[in-house]
């Protein structure tokens, strides 16, 4: 699978860490940034992973900040983007059979090395159920194509 990755300060040293293992898994991947633990600003690594997932130039997209929340909530903003934050085994399972999900996100706080390698384990190799979810990401797939034609959002029939 060709997995785009980024980070900021937060997520570096989970980062520096899971791509070894990744590629100890057989994975290729490509690092956007950050590429120290000085300060740097979030938004700017989450945007750039999202589009390169979005454009299809890389099958998934793995972002790693504190908490991976606003690495989460940077990433949703990118039409196609259905990224997701998940610290435990479960969510990281459900989160591919129930929401396709393409962009994995972790806090480097929160975490550790072998926690994430497992999340990404099981996140990277379940398949999405489709079925009665399928019907529930077109409605989001709606919503995003409201947004986009500047048309009031929110009213995607039931
Ligand atoms: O966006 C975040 C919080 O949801 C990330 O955890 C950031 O990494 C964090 O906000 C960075 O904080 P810092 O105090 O600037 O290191």
């Amino acid at each position: 699978m060709r997995i785009a990755i980024g980070s900021d300060h937060g997520g570096y040293v989970l980062k520096q860490e899971l791509l070894t293992r990744l590629q100890d898994l057989g994975h290729e991947w490509k690092d956007f940034g950050c590429y120290s633990e000085e300060s740097v600003d979030y938004p700017d690594y989450a945007i750039e992973v999202a589009h390169r997932v979005a454009s299809g130039e890389f099958d998934r997209g793995i972002l790693l900040c504190g908490t991976g929340i606003g690495m989460c909530i940077t990433a949703n903003k990118v039409p196609g983007i259905r990224a997701a934050t998940v610290h435990d085994l479960f969510s990281a399972e459900a989160t591919r059979a129930h929401n396709d999900s393409n962009i994995l996100t972790m806090g480097g706080r929160v975490v550790d090395p072998d926690q994430a390698e497992k999340i990404a384990r099981i996140w990277l190799t379940t398949p999405f159920e489709g079925g009665r979810h399928a019907r529930r990401l077109g409605k989001i797939e709606a919503l995003e194509h409201e947004i986009e034609n500047g048309a009031q959002v929110g009213k995607t029939s039931r």
